[in-house]
């Protein structure tokens, strides 16, 4: 076990946010926190990665931890690559080894202007890059990322994806979170749902999602695999396990309906 959260609550002013997480996380593990705007996912990770103090609940464990906030403050005139060797060298490296391996982590992640960028110049994704960078310099035991994927470009999303893969391989623990609903990025995550302050196991089978269709032939959605209920209003309502929401969605347009929404909404069964 790397990192252990047992009952751990935590509120603001008196208003819970985390009202009893159990989370364990042992060596090589990804595991995928979903939820809502603001159902507590920054506030757990802050947590998990011992920078916050839960309000209840106990701890234990104190891997070597790199944590990737949501949003990665980088507004001065240092360049990135001055800033990663400082980080580096605080966390023990000698000044060579921190240069190469920040300037090693800022090619891998392309930083667009290369190294010598000012911090204060970059743009969002390519702060989080500089963030990423900050996180993996030390050779962490306990990676922690923020919404890791959110302002990255398709390139950049899956050289994290490698990245991610190649860590646990290597015996680190991945924890990271992403509001979105299909954000479990294979069978390697073990994914949980952060709802009511409480964490939820979800797997792809369970999570289920909301589409709203009007018009088109008539069909037997409540006979068809993946369609959990089928609602009959204004439109036509079916809850759909996740797994099967693209084929489910592909039939419905070749029966001509009008697709009125998919709730990116994460259920679970
Ligand atoms: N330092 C703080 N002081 C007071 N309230 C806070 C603080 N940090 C977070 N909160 C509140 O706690 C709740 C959970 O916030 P948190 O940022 O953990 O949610 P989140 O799931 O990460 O949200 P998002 O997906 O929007 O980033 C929110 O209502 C937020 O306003």
């Amino acid at each position: 076990m790397v990192r252990e959260l047992v009952g751990v609550a935590k509120s603001y002013r008196a208003r819970p946010v985390l009202r009893g997480v159990d989370l364990s996380v042992t060596a090589g593990e990804v595991v995928g926190i979903a939820g809502t705007n603001g159902s507590g996912k920054s506030t757990l990770l802050r947590i998990l990665a011992g920078l916050s103090r839960p309000s209840g609940g106990t701890t234990s464990g104190k891997p070597r931890t790199g944590y990737v906030p949501d949003r990665f403050p980088a507004r001065q005139r240092m360049s990135a690559l001055s800033y990663l060797s400082r980080l580096g060298r605080i966390s023990g490296l000698s000044k060579a080894d921190s240069r190469r391996r920040a300037g090693e982590w800022l090619e891998r992640f392309a930083l667009t202007g290369g190294p010598d960028t000012p911090l204060r110049d970059l743009s969002k994704g390519n702060a989080q890059k500089v963030g990423l960078a900050q996180a993996l310099l030390c050779g962490p035991e306990l990676l922690v990322l923020d919404e890791p994927w959110s302002g990255l470009d398709a390139g950049t999303r899956s050289v994290l994806n490698d990245v991610i893969d190649e860590l646990a391989l290597d015996g680190t623990a991945v924890v990271f979170t992403d509001h979105r609903p299909d954000f479990a990025r294979g069978e390697s995550v073990r994914s949980h749902l952060l709802v009511d302050g409480r964490l939820q196991p979800l797997d792809a089978e369970a999570a289920t999602c909301r589409i709203l269709l009007r018009g088109g032939e008539d069909a037997d959605w409540a006979g068809r695999r993946g369609v959990l209920s089928v609602r009959h209003g204004d439109d036509l309502e079916l809850e759909v396990a996740v797994a099967e929401r693209e084929s489910v969605l592909f039939e419905a347009v070749q029966r001509c309906c009008a697709v009125i929404a998919v709730d990116s909404e994460v259920g679970s069964r």
